[in-house]
């Protein structure tokens, strides 16, 4: 978005001494996307503590508004949303900006394909390379037209129709934002929308559509698939939400944690969804002391604090039926896998190409420019890990516009014997604000 704008912003990273000290991460992103969607849906005041406030979330909030939801931050960072009730949404007066941002695009395709007005989404150069097809054909099945840009991409333009139709829908590919999609298109409409997911994907859409009150049943078959009902036609009652830590953003930290020598530091208030907590669980897998203290419940959700302790890291084949669970995290797993001992094959990766940047391929140029051997497969890398010698270092990294490359050869730089730059740090405002300052409170040099 604005950042964006200007000029990149490039940052070299350094071998830090330890690490230590205890950290908070920023709110998390998926909850607070849903956050502000769900309570522009509910008539009366929802609040919102510990919103994200990543330039992603600012472009869901920005759409909101521009949609006739009433939106305010008040002074002590609690946000205010005044929604407009099921139904109520406003024809935007402009095209809606989605900058770097997936979630809020797919997510709002959906909730504006059941609502009787036309908007045109736009955003940056990555996320107008990403593909909509999958959520455009969902929802065309519902009765929305859209009129796309080639390759199903934005800039897009959708009708909506009202009522819309409703449709039982089995997922081709393991995505929360289609689910949602889906889902949230099904609360303005009559009867019962059905998705079913052959691999179980985040669920905060399920866990807050309950929350704010809809009637959503999921059933679970004999292989595991989900199938999630939504009664349409729904109520939704205004909510107070307190946003757990994300654990996408203390990914960062922990693995950093892990790989510089000597370190010990403690990231408070971290989201232990079990359908986001993949990465602690590969971590341990290599050998990675990441301990879960005070598990305890917030707004719907499991949260713990972690302990986290420099250890000597072993490669690792994960299994790729967790991948949903870490989707997000493979470009700092891959950083991990660089300093473990032995080989890492990671496979069933290829959703990572359609991300904000192709990570398979973005993170093995950048593996390579920083002295790790890597072989790229069609759906993963093969990465032959270091053994906990020092990274050599190199760059500049080219990031693409993405918040999670730049992040992960960031921590790279904290192990490295010569330093890591990164081509520019803009990204990083997109999910995790204060990220760099956040690394020095702990001892890291930048
Ligand atoms: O639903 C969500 O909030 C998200 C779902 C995932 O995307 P996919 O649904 O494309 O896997 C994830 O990569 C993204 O960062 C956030
Ligand atoms: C893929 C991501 O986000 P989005 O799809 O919302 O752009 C991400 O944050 O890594």
């Amino acid at each position: 978005m604005n950042a964006h704008n200007d000029q990149p912003r490039p940052m070299t990273f350094t071998a830090a001494p330890a690490l230590s000290g205890a950290i908070g991460v920023p709110g998390d992103k998926s909850i607070s996307h849903r956050s502000l969607m769900l309570s522009a849906l509910a008539v009366g005041e929802s609040r919102v503590e510990g919103l994200l406030e990543g330039e992603d979330v600012l472009a869901t909030a920005a759409a909101m508004r521009a949609m006739g939801a009433d939106i305010m931050r008040d002074d002590d960072g609690i946000w205010h949303i005044h929604g407009v009730g099921v139904g109520g949404l406003m024809q935007p007066a402009t095209a809606l900006d989605m900058g770097n941002s997936g979630t809020s695009t797919r997510l709002l395709m959906g909730l504006l394909a059941s609502h009787d007005l036309t908007a045109t989404f736009i955003g940056d150069a990555s996320l107008s390379k990403r593909p909509m097809g999958r959520v455009i054909e969902p929802l065309s099945a519902m009765g929305a037209s859209f009129a796309a840009s080639p390759g199903g991409r934005l800039p897009l333009t959708m009708r909506g129709l009202c009522p819309a139709v409703p449709i039982s829908y089995r997922l081709p590919v393991a995505s929360a934002q289609v689910k949602s999609a889906i889902l949230l298109a099904g609360l303005n409409m009559p009867g019962q929308t059905q998705v079913i997911e052959p691999v179980p994907t985040r669920d905060h859409s399920e866990r807050m559509l309950r929350g704010f009150g809809a009637d959503l049943e999921v059933a679970v078959e004999a292989d595991g698939a989900r199938i999630i009902t939504l009664t349409g036609e729904a109520e939704l009652r205004p909510q107070s939400i307190v946003v757990p830590g994300d654990p996408s953003s203390a990914a960062f930290p922990m693995v950093a944690a892990l790989i510089v020598p000597g370190s010990r530091v403690t990231i408070t208030n971290v989201g232990l969804n079990p359908t986001r907590a993949g990465l602690v669980e590969l971590l341990q897998e290599m050998g990675g002391d990441v301990t879960v203290i005070n598990p305890r419940e917030v707004g719907g959700e499991p949260v713990g604090d972690l302990v986290i302790a420099a250890s000597a890291l072993r490669g690792v084949d994960p299994d790729p039926a967790r991948v949903p669970s870490m989707v997000d995290e493979f470009p700092i797993a891959f950083i991990a896998a660089a300093m473990a001992q032995g080989r890492s094959t990671f496979r069933g990766l290829e959703e990572l190409r359609v991300k904000e940047s192709d990570r398979i391929a973005v993170m093995a140029a950048g593996l390579r420019a920083i002295g790790v051997v890597v072989e790229e497969l069609d759906d993963g890398i093969i990465i032959e890990g270091r053994g906990g010698d020092p990274l050599p270092g190199g760059g500049p990294i080219a990031t693409h516009l993405d918040h999670r490359i730049a992040m992960s050869f960031a921590v790279a730089g904290l192990a490295s014997r010569n330093g890591v730059t990164i081509d520019d740090m803009r990204p990083v405002a997109t999910s995790f604000p204060g990220f760099a300052p956040l690394l020095t409170t702990l001892g890291a040099t930048g």
